[in-house]
């Protein structure tokens, strides 16, 4: 496969709704969007996950657009690669800055999986033709306005409802829900606002049969997870902890959790993905994908890396318009019965809206391969 050039593009687009997580509110994305481009005409694409503030982790948007111009994307294009695992490897020697790596190996994965006619799922090692779809719910001005909608929600036939909450908007709201609701897949994420002082609070949820409670403490912790986990029936899945498979092994290993949170972008991309999931699956730890408000390209990867056999868990892979007027890709991504139908199209199996994106786009820079 050769790699004749890589263009970058920065959009924005206007969430339908702000998000409102115990770390801040994200009203409109800032998105960078990877384009490979192969000498055969044809072309690759990955988004990333950064956003512009690092709050949720050390990236933004700007790191991300200089990593990847002027580390990531000289590092690719310096020699020709065979297969989309080579990509990760290769930015081994370059520390952290996930978001960004994942981005470029995204689009290279894209790339791979169309130069074999095959789609992305089938690349990676997918199994299953439809994934159970989950919901993340913000937190709401008022406890009416979250009990609506958590009906819509149930009503439109989502497999799970994940409702986000912080100190002050935890017990009594899950307890709502709960009594409202009480047989539906239900799990909390709180985006690390407790610590170890909290246990006898964290306990009380867990009258509520929560499937899971979602990074109770640090972003990077995994000794406390473990001390927490100990003390509670509700199973930890931890999301923000997890960089590497590495970090997977150790938090199973010390007991910090019973589910993980798999994130493309937090991870480095789809070669780490597999790793976490294949080390997941031997140690019977349930997976699903998680999100970061994906337009339409990191939507798709997400779906093509749930299909494989180990995430048994419904996702934060909501269709299109639960976020955008309009999404980047055609067809957009549409939920049938809480189901979403993996494309068997080749790659992403959804096409970048060209039309769009160039409307969206605020800059875009080209860099050209000049071996090729
Ligand atoms: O994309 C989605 O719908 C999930 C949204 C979500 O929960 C989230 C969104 C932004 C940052 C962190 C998280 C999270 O899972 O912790
Ligand atoms: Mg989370």
């Amino acid at each position: 496969m050769e790699i004749k050039s890589i263009v970058l593009r920065q959009i924005k687009m206007d969430l339908l709704h702000p998000f409102t997580t115990s770390i801040g509110t994200e009203y409109d994305k800032d998105i960078i969007l990877v384009e490979a481009k192969s000498t055969s005409g044809r072309s690759g694409w990955g988004e990333s996950v950064a956003i512009m503030e690092p709050i949720y982790n050390e990236e933004t948007v700007q790191t991300n657009w200089h990593m990847m111009s002027d580390h990531l994307i000289p590092l690719l294009l310096k020699k020709s690669i065979e297969h989309p695992d080579q990509v990760s490897e290769r930015f081994t020697r370059i520390r952290g800055n996930f978001n960004a790596k994942a981005a470029i190996e995204c689009a290279v994965w894209d790339l791979y999986a169309k130069e074999q006619n095959m789609s992305l799922s089938k690349a990676l090692g997918g199994v299953n033709e439809k994934i159970e779809v989950g919901v993340s719910v913000g937190i709401k001005e008022s406890e009416e306005q979250l009990l609506q909608e958590v009906e819509r929600y149930v009503s439109e036939g989502y497999k799970r409802i994940k409702i986000k909450i912080k100190p002050g908007w935890d017990v009594h709201i899950l307890k709502l829900v709960r009594n409202q609701f009480p047989d539906i897949q239900l799990m909390a994420d709180a985006n690390c606002a407790y610590t170890l002082d909290d246990i006898e609070h964290l306990q009380a949820l867990d009258e509520f049969n929560l499937t899971m409670i979602e990074q109770p403490l640090d972003y990077d912790d995994i000794i406390d997870h473990a001390k927490l986990q100990a003390k509670l029936r509700t199973p930890i899945c931890l999301d923000e902890s997890i960089y590497t498979v590495e970090d997977a092994r150790k938090a199973i290993e010390l007991g910090s959790c019973k589910v993980i949170n798999l994130k493309i972008g937090r991870v480095g991309g789809l070669t780490e993905s597999k790793k976490i999931h294949a080390l997941c699956q031997q140690h019977n730890i349930p997976m699903w994908c998680g999100g970061m408000l994906e337009a339409g390209i990191g939507r798709a990867h997400n779906i093509a890396i749930t299909s494989l056999a180990n995430f048994t868990l419904p996702g934060d892979t909501a269709p299109s318009a639960h976020y955008w007027k309009e999404d980047i890709i055609e067809p957009e991504v549409t939920m049938e019965d809480g189901y979403i139908r993996i494309p068997n199209g080749p790659g992403i199996g959804y096409e970048p809206n060209l039309k769009r994106i160039d409307k969206l786009t605020l800059y875009s820079k080209t860099f050209t391969n000049r071996e090729v």
